[in-house]
């Protein structure tokens, strides 16, 4: 514990971490939590109780990382039982949000009872005012890409009740943004005026929550590295006004050694090298049947071995079920679609597969990089249309799928994209084959992320040290 006496003293030693009523922020808070239990420090988890229900297994040091139950709050309209983001559909996250507002007293509680030198949070914008009085330091984590936050959650947007930002001007970038590629595109930019909608209690925006949280903590924490993002994290730390500290993507180790289920190993074994198209969205996207069926569609159209691993659509309780007439006939031997979770990891690393076909989920961003495949991108929301600019625009280590102003997609481009990577006399697949090559081996040098978490802990001891 931090010793008031004497602050030259003071190390960062216990930390409460309270991360966002949502899986894929809790799962990376808990990977960083126990790089920082491999330092010394002490950490309790404040989490609803279906979550850590969930993840108390991915815990590496029981002695060291504690979790602390929040019971969340019941809310007018939101189902009886919610607890995390994975409960309902993305459509009621602003009820969510005004029950996580909610939980304020019983953080407040606890930091006065465990008095720790550091609280790391996201989202929840009232934080810093609480424990600033109380002598302790806060920091707002982003989970996802510094490009999902520069164009967007930053100062220079302005975004205020009374003045609601237009299609207009959130089409431009805020002033002295410093990317041109990583850019939103005329439709895309419907997809992001949920920031100016309320998430939270007392009718608080999206916007505001973001910007009040990273205005008022002590420093910036940001999931990504220097090598990929150097300057939209430069850009939201002058925008802020405050140092912004790196943790590296803090993957948790790649456990490519944990075997491959039996039913994928022996049907992948069955192609060719590099052969294989592999496609995941992740844990929440539900495709609307029509597009679940041009998907499938593309694959099949690009006359190459596939293993899709999708959701149900809309309205329908199987994959198959939604599958177009006569397709498992025309793919049979050579195409799979699943509906259930697959080893992603693990398929990524099998010798049979060459493509991945992504949303660009921040987590499928870096398993992308890290993985020697030919990468296709298929953005569907926010923060993964910025990622897929990232890696297909500024990278240049990936092809996006074409689609229409109005966001629809066709098998056709589908199928083209796919055909484009996996030629191996393209242009355009040697180029980013090179490409991806070069970052794959900038990021996965030995003691690269590593020494981003050693870094980021002698920040953490430097910023509680400052008065
Ligand atoms: O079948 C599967 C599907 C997915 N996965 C894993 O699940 C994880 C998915 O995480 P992603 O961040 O890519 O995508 P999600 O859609 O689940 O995340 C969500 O939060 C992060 C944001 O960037 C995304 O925009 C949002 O959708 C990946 O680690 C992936 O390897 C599987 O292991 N098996």
């Amino acid at each position: 514990m931090g010793n008031d006496q004497e602050p030259t003293m003071r190390c960062c030693q216990d930390i409460v971490m309270f991360p966002w009523f949502a899986m894929g922020h809790i799962t990376p808070f808990l990977h960083l939590a126990n790089k920082l239990a491999e330092k010394g420090c002490r950490i309790k988890m404040l989490l609803p109780n279906k979550a850590i229900q969930v993840i108390h297994h991915l815990n590496l040091h029981p002695h060291l990382i504690t979790f602390h139950t929040i019971a969340v709050p019941q809310v007018e309209g939101l189902p009886l039982g919610t607890e995390t983001a994975s409960d309902i559909p993305i459509s009621l996250a602003h009820l969510l949000a005004i029950a996580f507002d909610r939980t304020r007293d019983q953080f407040q509680a606890t930091i006065l009872h465990s008095k720790p030198d550091l609280v790391i949070y996201d989202l929840a914008h009232w934080v810093p005012a609480l424990v600033k009085p109380l002598g302790i330091k806060s920091m707002s984590y982003t989970v996802v890409s510094a490009a999902g936050i520069a164009i967007l959650l930053v100062p220079a947007r302005n975004i205020t009740k009374d003045k609601p930002i237009t299609v207009a001007e959130l089409s431009v970038p805020p002033p002295g943004y410093p990317s041109s590629t990583v850019v939103l595109r005329g439709h895309e930019v419907q997809s992001l005026l949920f920031v100016a909608q309320p998430f939270g209690d007392n009718g608080v925006t999206f916007y505001e929550k973001v910007t009040t949280s990273m205005h008022q903590c002590d420093a910036l924490a940001i999931r990504t590295c220097s090598e990929i993002e150097a300057n939209l994290c430069d850009y939201i730390g002058s925008q802020y006004g405050k140092p912004v500290f790196l943790t590296g993507p803090v993957l948790p180790e790649l456990s490519t050694n944990m075997p491959l289920e039996d039913r994928w190993a022996t049907w992948l074994g069955g192609f060719e090298p590099g052969s294989v198209v592999f496609c995941a969205f992740g844990s929440q996207l539900v495709l609307d049947k029509d597009q679940f069926q041009k998907l499938v569609l593309g694959f099949e159209l690009s006359g190459l071995p596939f293993l899709v691993a999708l959701k149900p659509p809309t309205g329908s309780s199987t994959v198959e079920e939604a599958l177009p007439a006569g397709f498992c006939e025309r793919v049979k031997g050579r195409g799979m679609v699943w509906g259930g979770w697959v080893q992603q990891l693990v398929i990524l690393s099998h010798p049979s597969v060459g493509c991945f076909v992504s949303h660009c989920g921040f987590g499928s961003m870096w398993e992308a990089l890290m993985c020697d495949c030919q990468i296709v991108l298929m953005p569907h929301l926010g923060d993964q249309i910025l990622n897929t600019r990232l890696l297909a625009d500024e990278l240049k280590v990936a092809v996006e799928v074409e689609r229409d102003e109005n966001g629809w997609t066709s098998k056709e481009s589908i199928s083209k994209s796919i055909k484009l990577v996996m030629d191996k006399d393209s242009e355009v697949a040697s180029t980013i084959k090179t490409n991806h090559t070069r970052y794959r081996q900038t990021l996965t040098t030995q003691g690269l992320m590593s020494r981003y978490i050693d870094k980021f802990f002698q920040n953490i001891q430097d910023l509680v040290r400052q008065k």
